[in-house]
């Protein structure tokens, strides 16, 4: 099935900058204990719930009935002890809901004056999020704050939402409040959207006015020898950044790579930023999520690129909230993308002999 209606593009456009607005605002004033640390040891922060609040009402008023795979959980925030981060969630999450932001947006979204809600209605449209995901059917996955790290350090993190159906990843919409608008004028102004729909082609869009204003399209441009770089995590407990420096050496890449939180990667692939995103399993079993492939691998396809794992097998959405076994991603543009498998296998190939 094909996304044939804008409704979805609008709606997720207007809970992704809304949760975007929230997490900017919060930034300045987050306090020490404002952050939690979950079982698997990554940090969760009172924006993290709050835009997945935000986000999940949002799809919970326009499309009642699709099941959300979200990050995160309301367990946590239920115990006697997180009464003050609890209460810092609702704040926030209602005046992100209740804030004056109606260009573009429909009455019927339920967004506006009147819309704050319950401490008990929030927690439960956080655990709205549960949705165990799979095969068949519509989905939605999202990633209220990716990149939590780049976030705290006040660098590069996005909001990030995807429509799934049946498997297929057909709408994706990720918002990067800090991502210059244009690569090449760094300490010019920031905050952008980027929105691909299945068939339609890949854009960017002002964060501070997504509904009145032209979207750019964007595209991947053709790299030459010099030009080409890699675009990689900056935590080296999230991607093997060693194999990604014997690939480039491999490919004679000699432009130091881009590290950046996020999927703000796959945006900046999207628009020529950088070459290819490469991100190789640590080998301690880490399986990685839907929600942090899911648009950004559609808006990737969209601009002209190719994304599959390192044995050029596609991304799998349909296996339920991971990806399954752990094969890594390459991303990057249709020619350059067959000689990074290329280059991955050999990699590989060497490694396995010198071991
Ligand atoms: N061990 C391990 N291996 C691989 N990936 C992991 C791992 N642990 C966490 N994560 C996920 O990485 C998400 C952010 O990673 P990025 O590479 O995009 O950014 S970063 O530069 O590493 O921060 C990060 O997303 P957020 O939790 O939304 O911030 C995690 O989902
Ligand atoms: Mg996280
Ligand atoms: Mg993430
Ligand atoms: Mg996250």
């Amino acid at each position: 099935m094909s996304l044939t209606s804008a409704a979805e593009k609008q709606v997720a456009v207007a809970a992704v900058r809304r949760a975007c607005v929230l997490a900017s605002s919060v930034f300045n004033k987050l306090v020490k204990n404002e952050t939690l640390t979950k079982d698997d040891k990554s940090p969760v922060t009172v924006a993290d719930y709050s835009a997945q609040a935000v986000i999940n009402t949002v799809l919970s008023r326009t499309f009642p009935d699709d099941p959300i795979v979200g990050e995160e959980d309301a367990a946590d925030l239920r115990l006697e002890s997180a009464s003050t981060l609890r209460s810092r969630i609702v704040e926030l999450a209602n005046e992100a809901l209740t804030a004056d932001l109606r260009a573009g947006e429909q009455p019927t979204w339920g967004l506006g004056p009147d819309s704050a809600q319950t401490v008990e209605e929030l927690l439960s449209t956080i655990d709205r999020g549960n949705y165990a995901g799979g095969r068949s059917g519509r989905m939605w996955a999202l990633d209220p704050i990716d990149g939590t790290k780049g976030f705290l350090r006040g660098e590069q993190y996005a909001v990030c939402l995807a429509l799934i159906i049946n498997s297929r990843v057909e709408l994706g919409v990720i918002g990067c409040p800090n991502l210059p608008v244009s690569a090449s004028d760094p300490s010019g102004p920031r905050g952008c959207i980027f929105v691909a729909v299945r068939g339609q082609g890949a854009h960017q869009l002002p964060l501070d006015d997504p509904f009145s204003s032209t979207p750019t399209p964007i595209s991947i441009p053709t790299f030459t020898q010099e030009t080409l770089n890699l675009l990689e995590s900056v935590e080296k407990a999230h991607a093997k950044l060693s194999f990604n420096e014997k690939v480039a050496s491999n490919l004679g890449i000699t432009r130091p790579p881009t590290r950046m939180d996020s999927q703000a990667k796959y945006c900046s692939l999207a628009r020529g930023d950088g070459g290819v995103y490469l991100r190789m399993p640590t080998g301690v079993g880490y399986k990685e999520k839907i929600w942090d492939h899911a648009p950004g691998s559609l808006l990737v396809e969209e601009a002209g690129g190719v994304v599959s794992d390192s044995r050029g097998e596609p991304l799998d959405f349909g296996l339920g909230r991971t990806l399954g076994e752990n094969f890594g991603v390459i991303a990057a543009g249709k020619h350059v993308h067959s000689k990074v498998l290329d280059a991955v296998k050999r990699v590989k190939e060497e490694e396995e002999t010198s071991q």
